[in-house]
């Protein structure tokens, strides 16, 4: 009778490269009813082109807490929230996956919307703050 080899393989691990951060665009003036100066998108996207839906489940995108329901949830791609605002404050941005015996990763990202400094220059250009990341899954199930 053969031997069956059960040892799992130890060692084993899953690179998945990530992309979070932010867009922003100054309106062009303040918006006299709110204030609001800039509109902005925030986001998790993967590095290579796939559909990141397959291992990330959900997203957590933790605002600062004068915004409505501060913590919003997107459940499928684009992992991404889109807003407007004057200000520039940190997120947190919580990834769920697939696999739920991973444990969520937790990011943190100081949302950008001057290119140079807050009281920088308002400029029509688009301003872009985003980070590389590698989430890695060690042994997968
Ligand atoms: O700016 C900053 N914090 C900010 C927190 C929230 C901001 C914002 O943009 N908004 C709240 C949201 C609302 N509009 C109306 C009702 S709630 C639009 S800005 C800090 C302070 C100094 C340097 N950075």
């Amino acid at each position: 009778m053969a031997n069956i080899d059960l040892t799992r393989v130890k060692g084993t691990s899953i690179v998945k490269p990530i992309i979070y951060g932010n867009t922003a665009k100054y309106f062009g003036q303040k918006r006299h009813e709110d204030g609001h100066t800039h509109k902005w998108c925030v986001y998790v996207r993967p590095y290579v082109n796939e559909d990141i839906g397959t291992w990330v489940k959900k997203v957590h995108f933790k605002l600062h807490d004068s915004y409505e329901s501060p913590t919003r949830v997107v459940q499928k791609p684009p992992f991404e929230v889109s807003e407007t605002g004057w200000g520039e404050f940190e997120l947190v941005i919580k990834i769920f996956f697939q696999d739920t015996s991973e444990r969520p990763v937790t990011l943190y990202h100081v949302l950008k919307l001057y290119s140079n400094g807050q009281d920088s220059e308002l400029s029509e250009k688009p301003v872009l703050s985003e980070f590389y990341e590698e989430i890695i899954f060690q042994d997968p199930s």
